[in-house]
């Protein structure tokens, strides 16, 4: 048995960070995407462990299925329909895991994404052999949502045999998952991106399982579609970063400065729902703003054109490296039969 899943990254438009402590963001889904395929061992293949090929960083890690089972000290074979935040006492069991993969210093960033999923996959899937191949389009760490686009395609490709799902398991080419199902996909990938962002608004996640463009805050979500294909030029300046640690510093900063801060916040918030008030409302009442838009459009399209491509060789010639992305297209899907 085998499936795919893709689930795509994000750019926050506004709001990042703040949306952390309640303000409106406002995010994109943009089309590069973390692929997983999930093979289930059979007795055939006479396999009892439980692999993890993490292809871009050439990583492989294997632990027998018996290890596993020993390792945990309370029971993770939970009901998939209900996810569950990994208790401290599981979260110690992970880390005892990680630790003996001895994991290169340069590539130890990883250790959070192997603990993610293993949290995830021994929470839904159990106990089971199976090898779990994981490839993204997505630099790691620089912004783009990679771990919570690792996050939701783990948990789509984890649930998508499961009974707590409904697909069609005949269906040919790349399927969308029903509104229920999305909310639980959304609901596991968000426990993943727990372990390893810290206290994640969810946004990212949200993104990512449902595409498009959305506006959120405190968890509530307001989708927006946007009604022209737009690109975004992205420059990755190759700079590490840790998101957890930059989430953490500003919810230091709140503690120091906590009425500064509001304001910060409250300014944020504004930017965000007048930014979800124009893409929700695009068509202006009066013409001649319609008509000004369109100019203003057909103009921007004409000169980004030309523009975007001198920018993207200087860019690269600095030694950044740049994706042009599209932004706002669909989010988390699955494929059944695919051969690795
Ligand atoms: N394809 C992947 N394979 C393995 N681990 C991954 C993968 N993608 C992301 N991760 C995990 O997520 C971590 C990066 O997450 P982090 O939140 O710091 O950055 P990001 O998600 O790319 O950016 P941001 O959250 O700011 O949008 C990696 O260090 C790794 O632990
Ligand atoms: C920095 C942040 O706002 C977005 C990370 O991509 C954190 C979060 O919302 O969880
Ligand atoms: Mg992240």
């Amino acid at each position: 048995m085998e499936v795919k899943s893709r689930a795509p990254g994000k750019i926050i438009l506004t709001g990042e960070h703040a949306v952390v402590h309640g303000s409106t963001a406002v995010a994109s889904s943009i089309d590069l995407y973390t692929y997983v395929s999930l093979h289930f061992s059979t007795p055939s293949d006479n396999e009892d462990s439980l692999k993890l090929k993490l292809q871009e960083t050439a990583l492989e890690f294997s632990w027998p299925i018996t290890r596993i089972r020993a390792a945990f000290p309370e029971s993770t074979a939970q009901l998939s329909s209900t996810p569950n935040s990994c208790s401290v006492e599981n979260a110690k069991a992970i880390a005892a895991l990680v630790e003996e993969l001895n994991i290169p210093e340069a590539k130890l960033g990883l250790a959070s994404g192997v603990s993610a999923f293993l949290w995830l996959y021994s929470s839904i899937q159990g106990f089971k052999p199976a090898t779990v191949v994981v490839t993204s389009e997505l630099p790691l760490g620089s912004g783009l949502g990679s771990s919570a686009s690792f996050c939701v395609a783990l948990a789509a490709a984890l649930l998508a045999y499961t009974d707590s799902v409904s697909l069609d398991l005949k269906h040919q080419g790349w399927l969308s998952f029903g509104e229920k199902d999305l909310e639980l996909v959304n609901k596991w990938a968000f426990e993943g991106e727990k372990i390893i962002h810290g206290k994640p608004s969810g946004i990212d996640n949200t993104v990512s399982a449902y595409g498009n463009i959305i506006s959120f805050k405190s968890g509530n979500l307001t989708h927006m579609k946007s009604s022209v294909p737009l690109k975004m030029l992205i420059t990755n300046t190759k700079v590490g970063r840790n998101t957890k640690a930059l989430v953490a510093g500003v919810g230091e900063r709140m503690l120091r400065h906590p009425d500064i801060m509001a304001f910060v916040f409250s300014a944020v918030d504004s930017i965000s729902n007048e930014l979800t008030s124009i893409l929700k409302s695009p068509t202006p009442d009066e013409l001649s703003v319609t008509e000004k838009e369109e100019k203003i459009e057909e103009l921007m399209e004409m000169n980004q054109g030309t523009v975007v491509d001198k920018v993207v060789a200087e860019l690269e010639s600095c030694g950044f490296q740049c994706f042009i992305a599209g932004i706002g297209g669909g989010g988390v899907e699955i494929s059944f039969g695919v051969s690795s």
